[in-house]
């Protein structure tokens, strides 16, 4: 039984032979120790022990516990021995993964230890089993991840990278692992500093994502990836290792590039907008004042009819309060709140929905209020900026009451002799070719007198020119007197005169002209307690008988004259009948009209 266990536990003779040797030193302490006590005991039995006897036991005694302490701390040493030299076995049954061979050596102890050991150890290969088949499971998910997978011991050198590496930088795997940086291989020279500093933190335990750096590719070719960093932990949570998981995010750094450039233009466009818009403001702004200041009414109708803008001008010219209460009113109410204002409204409406509809452009309407305002309306269709449409319309609202009582002064100062009130021979050329042509268009005659005071130079020097003045102005006064409601009576300047008749008769004129110049005769003033007189003399022409333009006619007129002061002055004479020559003077004095007949 020795020998088979020596061979199956300890094939070295070595260790044998000291458990043998161990083993004879029990039996020889155990044959000393029965031989000191059979003396002993013969001894006693035979009475007595001597000396010597006694001597002999005890150095036998003696010898006998010192063989057995030697044989107990020899057989400890080889069970030590033994339980070392199977853990080495265990050990290197671990480190080559194999399971030890370990014979039973027939001691309850040990081979308790041994079964659990051999449990372990079972367990452990299942394990590493299981991992294996784990690892083979896993294994192509790994190499065949699309992005780069990379795998750092704790010193930072790159243990492992997954095929596509070579796919995405164009090193292999086997080139990257054989590289003193295999990491920067590939990465873009500038992001070396960036990839050591992440792979620093990553050693210490800190991973961070979101980190991103440029590969270049073998071809020079670079591309934006996003790197993850993991740590590695063993079973007891400590780092043994960095893996580098990078994603290629080229296509998100160009979307990103693209939205950063589409952003930047958004930006200088909102910029430059605001930019308009302020200006734009700034000009509504100058343009609101500017409206504010103007003394006309500025009202802005959209195309649905509505108010969009009235100026104060507007909302107090018509009396309609506050102009910010007109926005949004409708053009109909505001129509509707002005009517009674003017004078006649249903005209004014016809005229507002003639514009409207027609959509004329530069319309002038003369509003007459019924408190005696004369309002000129203007209005103009408003376009839009592309000019393809109107966008609604602008009234512009004046009050020209003023305007137009200067102006009728005015006119009244231009067209009036200053002296004596009558109007000048500005008005009455005008009057001459207005009521010519009318007269024309009717197929009517016009008459025309002119005459002129005789001797009046003498009435100024007698008198002087004070003295003269006042009896131009009596001899208008009294002809003022005389003149119908279609005749019409001017200065022509310094003592002459003249009569425009519209619709006349050879008859007519006739008896204007002694009308005329009886009430001249019939005149008389006192200068210096001196009784004056005066007489006239008139020339007189009808159109279209004697002359068929204001120019031949003023000029038979004047013929007439010139002919009735030759003939003495103080009568009136006529121009002859037009018959396409010259005009000859008539002979016809004042004092007998019978002849006109
Ligand atoms: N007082 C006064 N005299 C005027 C005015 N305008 C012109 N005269 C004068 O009127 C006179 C007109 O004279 P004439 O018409 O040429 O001659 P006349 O003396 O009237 O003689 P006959 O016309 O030939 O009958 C001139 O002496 C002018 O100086 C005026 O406004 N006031």
């Amino acid at each position: 039984m020795l020998h088979d266990l020596r061979k199956r536990l300890f094939p070295e003779d070595l260790h044998y032979r000291r458990w043998l040797r161990m083993l004879r030193i029990y039996a020889l302490s155990a044959g000393l120790v029965a031989g000191s006590v059979d003396l002993v005991v013969d001894s006693v039995a035979n009475g007595g022990v001597e000396a010597t006897t006694l001597l002999a036991a005890s150095i036998t005694a003696l010898v006998t516990i010192l063989l057995v302490t030697g044989a107990f701390l020899a057989s400890r040493e080889i069970a030590q021995n033994n339980a070392r030299r199977m853990i080495r076995r265990l050990e290197d049954s671990v480190i080559d993964g194999s399971l030890p061979h370990m014979p039973s050596l027939g001691w309850e102890l040990f081979d308790r230890g041994r079964e659990a050991t051999l449990r372990l150890l079972e367990d452990r290969d299942e394990k590493i089993a299981g991992l294996q088949r784990e690892l083979e499971f896993y294994r192509p998910l790994a190499e065949d991840m699309p992005g780069l997978e990379l795998l750092f011991d704790l010193d930072g050198r790159l243990v492992w990278a997954n095929p596509a590496v070579h796919t995405l930088t164009g090193y292999s795997a086997a080139e990257c692992l054989q590289a003193a940086d295999p990491a920067c291989l590939w990465v873009y020279a500038k992001d070396h500093g960036s990839l050591r500093a992440m792979l620093t933190v990553a050693l210490q335990g800190e991973p961070r994502e979101g980190q991103e750096l440029r590969v270049q590719h073998r071809d020079g070719t670079l591309r934006w990836y996003a790197c993850r960093w993991y740590s590695l932990r063993d079973a007891q949570g400590g780092i043994c290792g960095i893996r580098m998981s990078a994603q290629d995010v080229q296509a998100r750094k160009d979307a990103e590039l693209k939205l950063l450039e589409n952003v930047a233009a958004l930006r200088r466009a909102q910029a430059l907008k605001e930019h308009y818009l302020k200006r734009s403001n700034d000009e509504r702004m100058r343009l609101a004042a500017l409206l504010e200041m103007l003394s006309v009414g500025i009202l802005f109708v959209d195309h649905d009819h509505r108010v969009v803008y009235a100026n104060q001008r507007c909302a107090t010219m018509w009396g309609l309060g506050d102009r910010n209460d007109m926005v949004g009113v409708r053009d109909e109410i505001v129509l509707a709140k002005t009517g009674a204002q003017r004078v006649d409204n249903q005209a004014y409406l016809q005229h507002v929905e003639e514009v409207v509809s027609q959509q004329q452009e530069n319309t002038v309407y003369d509003i007459y209020c019924s408190d005696g305002r004369v309002i000129r309306e203007r209005s103009s269709g408003v376009p839009s900026a592309e000019g393809d449409m109107l966008i609604g319309r602008v009234w512009i609202f004046e009050d020209i009451t003023e305007t137009l009582q200067t102006q009728a002064r005015l006119t009244e100062l231009a067209e009036r002799d200053p002296l004596t009130g009558l109007y000048n021979r500005r008005r009455f050329h005008e009057d001459l070719g207005r009521m010519l042509a009318e007269s024309n268009r009717r197929k009517e005659a016009l008459g025309l007198l002119i005459f002129d005071v005789d001797n009046f130079k003498d009435i100024n020097e007698a008198h002087g020119h004070q003295s003269g003045d006042e009896m131009l102005c009596a001899l208008a006064t009294e002809l003022r007197q005389v003149i119908r409601r279609n005749e019409l009576l001017f200065r022509l300047g310094g003592d002459e005169f003249a009569i425009l008749v519209a619709q006349p008769t050879l008859e007519s004129v006739a008896y204007i002209a002694r009308r005329v110049a009886q009430r001249a005769e019939q005149l008389r003033l006192e200068f210096n307690d001196e009784t004056c007189q005066l007489s006239i003399s008139i020339g007189v022409a009808l159109a279209p008988l004697h002359a068929h333009d204001v120019d031949s006619l003023v000029q038979a007129a004047d013929r007439a004259l010139y002919q009735a002061k030759a003939d003495g002055r103080n009568c009136w004479r006529m121009a002859f009948r037009w018959n396409g020559e010259e005009p000859h003077v008539a002979s016809f004095i004042s004092n007998a009209p019978e002849t006109l007949q």
